[in-house]
């Protein structure tokens, strides 16, 4: 059976500006959650920020996959759930199907395939690898639009997705603003703090690493 969801609106731009200013580790600074486990980025440097478009395929069939390429829209990250296959189901074609689409991104949980083609079209992917095992076009089942799990993370059609060199991270949409200006807040404060290292100062006073280093000091061992 095959299932085809409406997506969300497209993101408001106000996000992605904000977003695409800050990293993703500095939220893995604050929080443990959202952050999808396994996958690494095609190539670095690399970033986006966009409105997850979901697709979920059962292991080997990628139909659902293909309709889905032609349907993403501009703004949109493409975010595969293989349940569980780590074969590849994104290469060349799918990629420059998507692209000319206007998707910024890819999160795929399996492989990807093509490479060299997707590094020369430029689209950003997180992928958990690359592998010449393919899926086919099968007609089994698929469903687009619909909440999916990739790396162990739930993702929504419609949630933040946001990638750069140091990872992925999904977001909801009504706390994307607030915490994207938190980001911004903690990374304003570090060129000062390097002008200060530079002439003595200390990171592990600026973190509070040290003050709790000294009060958990054992007595010295004679
Ligand atoms: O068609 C597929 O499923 C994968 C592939 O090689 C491509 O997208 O070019
Ligand atoms: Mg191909």
């Amino acid at each position: 059976m095959f299932v085809r969801r409406q997506a969300p609106p497209a993101l408001d731009t106000s996000i992605v500006d904000a977003l695409s200013k800050v990293q993703t580790s500095t939220l893995g600074h604050l929080r443990d959650h959202g952050f999808p486990r396994g996958l690494s980025p095609i190539r670095r440097p690399l970033g986006f920020v966009g409105s997850a478009f979901t697709v979920r395929l059962p292991h080997l069939d990628s139909t659902a996959l293909h309709v889905a390429a032609d349907e993403v829209r501009p703004g949109d990250v493409l975010v595969i759930d293989q349940s569980g296959d780590s074969r590849s189901c994104f290469g060349g074609m799918v990629a420059f199907t998507s692209a000319a689409r206007g998707a910024v991104g890819a999160v795929v949980s399996g492989s990807i395939n093509d490479v060299d083609e997707i590094l020369e079209l430029g689209l950003p992917v997180f992928s958990a690898g690359v592998s010449a095992r393919t899926t086919r076009i099968l007609g089994v089942e698929g469903a687009i639009n619909v909440p999916v799990t990739v790396g162990g993370v739930v993702i929504n059609p419609g949630d933040v997705v946001f990638g750069d060199s140091d990872g992925v991270a999904v977001i909801g949409r009504e706390e994307a603003l607030e915490l994207a200006a938190v980001l911004a807040g903690k990374e304003a404060l570090e060129p000062e703090l390097k002008e200060k290292i530079t002439v003595g100062g200390k990171l592990s006073e600026w973190s509070g690493a040290l003050a709790h280093f000294e009060a958990g000091l054992g007595a010295p061992v004679e």
